[in-house]
């Protein structure tokens, strides 16, 4: 029985030193996001505005800050998938896939599947250095997987791709979780993938940021595979931040 995670995350300041000749700057003051188990939230907004920060806090990363990070259930497993998808060049793809695992020959099995459910099975022994970009993030979405993780951080996974690979991860980000459910939190600046992605969207602005608006998205899996009624919820919601 999977644990049942959520997040409950205060941050009453965060800030960083001044750089150079760059001022001090706060991110967040006072903020507050609480996501209940299961949800999918995709956190938006434009660049520079501490949503890299929010996720190293939430990973625990970054413990440079005023507040508390809270799961509701005792030590979760948590996978990060960053913005690169930062695969070693001197392992092997399933080298790769099993790195957070203990080593033994349970991983190495439990790497193959997962290799097999991304669509990757034949390319096992390769090295990333092979792999297009589109594949690199299937690896990476496979090691995020291969812990069975409660948490999921993910920093514009599928940024940098074609639409229809970005649309295909997308459709095999979703049924990985069907499979076995996580809470997720999911950064991009892209609406459209927060529209065809998200269970709830919730949009960052200003600085220090502050939430500017928080939606439920309830598209059915059919509303989710057409552009066009995917860019109609982003305009009824009041959904509309450019790259
Ligand atoms: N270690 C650091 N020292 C000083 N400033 C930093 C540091 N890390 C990030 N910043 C600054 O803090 C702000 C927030 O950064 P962060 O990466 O969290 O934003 P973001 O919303 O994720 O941006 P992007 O979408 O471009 O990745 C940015 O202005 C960034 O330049």
């Amino acid at each position: 029985m999977a644990a049942m995670t959520s997040i409950s995350l205060t941050i009453a300041d965060k800030r960083y030193p001044s750089v150079g000749g760059a001022p001090a700057r706060e991110i967040f003051h006072d903020f507050r996001l609480d996501v209940a188990a299961h949800e999918f939230v995709v956190l938006l907004g434009a660049s520079g505005l501490g949503k890299t920060t929010l996720l190293n806090i939430v990973a625990g990363l970054d413990t440079a800050f005023r507040g508390d990070v809270n799961f509701g259930s005792p030590s979760p497993r948590i996978a990060y998938a960053f913005q690169s998808p930062r695969l070693l060049p001197w392992r092997t793809v399933l080298e790769n896939v099993v790195l957070p695992l203990p080593s033994g020959p349970a991983a190495r099995e439990g790497g193959l599947a997962m290799l097999h459910e991304v669509g990757l099975a034949d390319l096992a022994d390769a090295y990333p250095e092979r792999l297009s970009l589109g594949q690199q993030r299937r690896v990476a979405l496979a090691r995020a997987f291969v812990i069975g993780p409660d948490v999921l951080l993910m920093d514009e996974p599928f940024v940098s791709l074609d639409e229809a690979s970005a649309t295909r991860l997308r459709l095999l980000l979703r049924s990985l979780l069907l499979k076995r459910a996580a809470t997720v939190l999911f950064v991009t600046h892209d609406g459209n993938e927060a529209a065809a992605l998200a269970s709830r969207i919730v949009l960052l602005e200003g600085a220090p940021a502050r939430v500017a608006l928080d939606v439920v998205d309830d598209l059915t899996p059919q509303d989710r595979a057409s552009t066009a009624r995917v860019e109609a919820f982003r305009r009824r919601v009041g959904l509309s931040v450019a790259d």
